[in-house]
């Protein structure tokens, strides 16, 4: 529960399965890489954060993988603050299934910008990636968000992820404070 000095954001982190949400949620909350693979139902993580002089409490869920059929659960489009959309640089398709998530988030919020920060994981696996920066960093721009790629396996880019999210989530509340952080805010 947030106190007076903090500000409560709900994150929600969305993408094909297998892309890697737990491994980088939990190296994000935990500190610890998971290597072994257990698809997702849901979990709920919660991680106090200092981010420009303010404290959030972030309550962080960590979805089921999704696919085209999915349905956007309605806890996941109301009342949320922010969503970490993630592809990995090693599969095409989970790229694919980043733009269906996202058009059903515009649908179902009514809304063309909702904070979200665009994702390509596993950027460790160079000799497998599918995916090149450019379109990820194109996609992102189109979108109007932030994108960065991460390696949850190497806890690299995570931090930021976070950090450019919050700094979304303070534009719709009007105060647009961007991230220190070398990566493209677009
Ligand atoms: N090399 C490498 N492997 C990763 C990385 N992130 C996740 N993995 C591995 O990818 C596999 C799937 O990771 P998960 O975090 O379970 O994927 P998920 O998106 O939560 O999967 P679902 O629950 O099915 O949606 C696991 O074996 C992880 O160890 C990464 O950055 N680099």
């Amino acid at each position: 529960m947030a106190t007076d000095n903090e500000k409560s954001r709900k994150i929600v982190v969305l993408g094909f399965r297998a892309v890697g949400k737990s491994t980088l949620t939990v190296q994000f909350v935990e500190n610890h890489f998971v290597d072994s693979y257990y698809p997702t139902i849901e979990n709920t993580f919660t991680k106090a954060i200092k981010y420009n002089g303010q404290e959030y409490q972030c309550e962080i869920i960590d979805t089921a993988g999704q696919d085209e059929f999915s349905i956007l659960n309605s806890r996941h489009a109301v009342g949320i603050h922010g969503y970490v959309l993630v592809y990995s640089i090693t599969s095409k398709s989970s790229l694919e299934m980043v733009k269906i998530i996202r058009d059903k988030i515009v649908n179902y919020t009514g809304s063309e910008w909702v904070p979200m920060v665009l994702v390509g994981n596993k950027s460790d696996l160079h000799l497998q990636r599918q995916v090149s920066e450019e379109e990820g960093r194109e996609l992102a721009h189109q979108w109007s968000c932030p994108w960065t790629e991460a390696s949850a396996k190497h806890n690299e880019n995570i931090n930021l992820i976070f950090e450019m999210l919050l700094a979304e989530s303070e534009k719709l509340a009007g105060t647009d404070a961007a991230p220190k952080g070398g990566c493209i805010i677009c």
